[in-house]
């Protein structure tokens, strides 16, 4: 179906939004008043800026106050219509969106509101314009979907339809089935948005919280297949007032949007994309760092071997058990500092995985960086960290360990197994569409997202993994951008015996992170442990959570740039983050100068 976004959705002066909305792929666009009023554009020059950007404007909106309200009101009402008709005729838009009155004088009269929404209809139709009705979930007199369209039935007027928003549906908790009963061509506009479900008042919540389709609680694509079922034929259009995307890029918020109205539309049976190819493995992680000497010495510590070496770049192989660490000296560590920058995934299909990522607007990397490199699927993730679809062992497809030869060395101790999550820290602007991407793109259900207490904010922590547990990534945003700690992303890997791994990390040379004695004495009144057990974890910094499931101990190492390791026990089925230790880790981690 075609697309369209509200300039509202997207940050900047409309020349901006109008620019992003059409790099991104939409079709169409919403035009807002406040944009225009606030533009130098002239409605002929916007509307060429449109026309050369291959937008359409299938909206203009709001006209607020309108229906139900006095005589004299409504003359004036009138008189403020055909300013607005004659504007829209110079910008070329044939539909305006009124929204259901909250004037003070409105009357609960649903004949006095369809009888006037018929005047307004017939002096739009002499300007060959359609007016849309909404209802506002905050109407004074309207405020549910189906009164609305009751009005628009009794009006009865060719030029008056009614517009459906998903926000104002659903955030009234209205059976969206209704819709089907509404005939299609009656649809003159379908404005969607989804929102978390908070317990808050509708309007606040409507114009600060609202979000892109995938991104919330609302079932958006229920909804569509009913408005589907009732006819409707024009387009799917965004119209997201958020906090967050006002201060956010346009651009990248665009992209995000557009990509949320794809998945939206296959998970509605509207569109067939290339199927998900959930990951089954963490073939390697790569850390780039301008100098590896502390990096390696972590690794060395941690127990890992450097066993092979890339043939024509800097990038050394390290490896424990199933665990692979790229550690890159090349040119991007000496701009970035050390940091987590690419991730390798196990996949059964790595075109299927590439062509899907692709299809859901994720920049595909090149697959060689030099001539005699092993060709790769990979893209890049909404932060940068860039995914690499990989078949390890599989003779029959490229594989990345093709362009590594082994070097001299010692076998790697037998500790740590493999990687048990990998934690990173997203933008502040983009942690909900770093959710959807893992979710949609590479098929990874999302869990609900958790709140951790840090000294200087609040985490937001959100995993997402695949069915055993074989893929575990934690997303999380922080308190501070320019914080090291909010920045830090990590890898955890698991041991059968955290002591064991701890005891010879530290007697390698590795410092663990220190956690304060409040913290163990607290765990003496939440469990009970053996004789013992409770000092040893208080001496090695030793965290602990226990479930239903089962019991996680974890414990961390120091941190080089934006990198630190975890090394975990889970034992039974226990399945969480230990989010419960989170607050002690970070505060700890504040504590602490980060060093390399
Ligand atoms: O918040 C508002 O006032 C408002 C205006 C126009 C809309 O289409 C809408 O859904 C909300
Ligand atoms: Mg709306």
């Amino acid at each position: 179906m075609r697309t369209a976004i509200a300039t509202v959705s997207l940050s900047g002066s409309l020349t901006e939004k109008l620019t992003a909305a059409a790099r991104a792929g939409f079709d169409g666009v919403e035009i807002f008043e406040n944009d225009l009023l606030a533009s130098p554009l002239s409605p002929e020059e916007i509307r060429a800026r449109c026309a050369d950007l291959g937008l359409t404007i299938d909206l203009y909106q709001p006209m607020r106050d309108i229906e139900a309200v006095p005589a004299d009101e409504f003359e004036r009402n009138l008189r403020r219509a055909r300013h607005k008709f004659e504007l829209m005729r110079r910008l070329g838009a044939d539909t305006v969106l009124v929204c259901s009155s909250v004037h003070p004088l409105a009357e609960d009269d649903d004949a006095l509101a369809a009888a006037q929404l018929h005047g307004l209809a017939d002096l739009a139709q002499d300007f060959g314009i359609r007016v849309a009705y909404e209802a506002l979930a905050w109407g004074r007199h309207v405020s549910t979907y189906d009164h609305a369209w009751r009005i628009v039935e009794a009006a009865d007027h060719p030029a008056l339809g009614t517009c459906l928003d998903s926000f104002h549906i659903l955030a009234r908790g209205s059976d969206p089935k209704g819709i089907e009963d509404i005939p299609g061509e009656k649809i003159f506009f379908l404005q969607l948005a989804d929102a978390p479900l908070m317990a808050m008042d509708v309007l606040q919540w409507s114009r600060h919280y609202r979000c892109f389709p995938g991104q919330g609680g609302f079932d958006l694509a229920g909804l569509v297949r009913h408005v589907r079922a009732a006819g409707y034929q024009g387009p799917l259009s965004l119209e997201v007032f958020n906090d967050v995307f006002r201060q956010a890029e346009a651009g990248p918020t665009a992209v995000d949007a557009h990509r949320s109205l794809l998945m939206l539309q296959e998970a509605a049976g509207l569109a067939a994309l290339p199927e998900p190819v959930v990951p089954t493995g963490v073939a390697f992680t790569e850390l780039v760092t301008p100098d590896a000497e502390p990096v390696a010495a972590l690794l060395g510590a941690l127990g890992f071997a450097r066993t092979a070496r890339h043939r024509s770049k800097p990038v050394d192989l390290w490896r424990q058990g199933e665990a692979r660490v790229l550690v890159n000296t090349g040119p991007a560590a000496r701009r970035d500092g050390t940091q987590l920058a690419a991730i390798g995934l196990e996949s059964p299909d790595p075109a299927g995985a590439a062509r899907r990522a692709e299809a859901l607007l994720a920049p595909v990397l090149p697959r060689r960086r030099a001539p005699q490199d092993v060709a790769l699927d990979a893209v890049a993730a909404p932060d940068g960290t860039e995914l690499f679809f990989c078949a390890t062992d599989r003779p029959e497809l490229p594989s990345w360990t093709d362009d590594f030869r082994p070097v001299p060395h010692a076998e790697p101790a037998r500790h740590l197994q493999r990687v048990d999550h990998l934690a990173l820290t997203q933008p502040w602007h983009q942690f909900d569409e770093a959710a959807l991407f893992h979710r949609t793109v590479l098929g990874l259900p999302a869990r609900e997202s958790v709140d951790v207490a840090d000294p200087y904010g609040l985490f937001r922590s959100r995993p997402v993994s695949n069915a055993d547990g074989s893929v575990r990534i934690a997303l999380s945003v922080g308190p501070a951008p320019t914080d090291d700690a909010a920045r830090a992303q990590h890898i955890a890997l698991t041991t059968d015996d955290v002591v064991a791994a701890a005891r010879a990390f530290r007697a390698a040379g590795g410092r663990l992170l220190a956690v304060p004695a409040n913290y163990h004495d607290d765990l003496a009144a939440r469990f009970e442990f053996a004789d013992g057990e409770l000092e040893t974890y208080r001496e090695l910094g030793i965290l602990y959570d226990r479930d239903a499931d089962g019991v996680f101990r974890h414990c961390y190492t120091e941190t080089v740039g934006r990198v630190f390791f975890e090394i975990v026990q889970r034992d039974g089925g226990y399945r969480g983050y230990g989010a419960q230790n989170a607050p002690v880790r970070l505060a700890a981690q504040h504590g602490r100068r980060p060093v390399g």
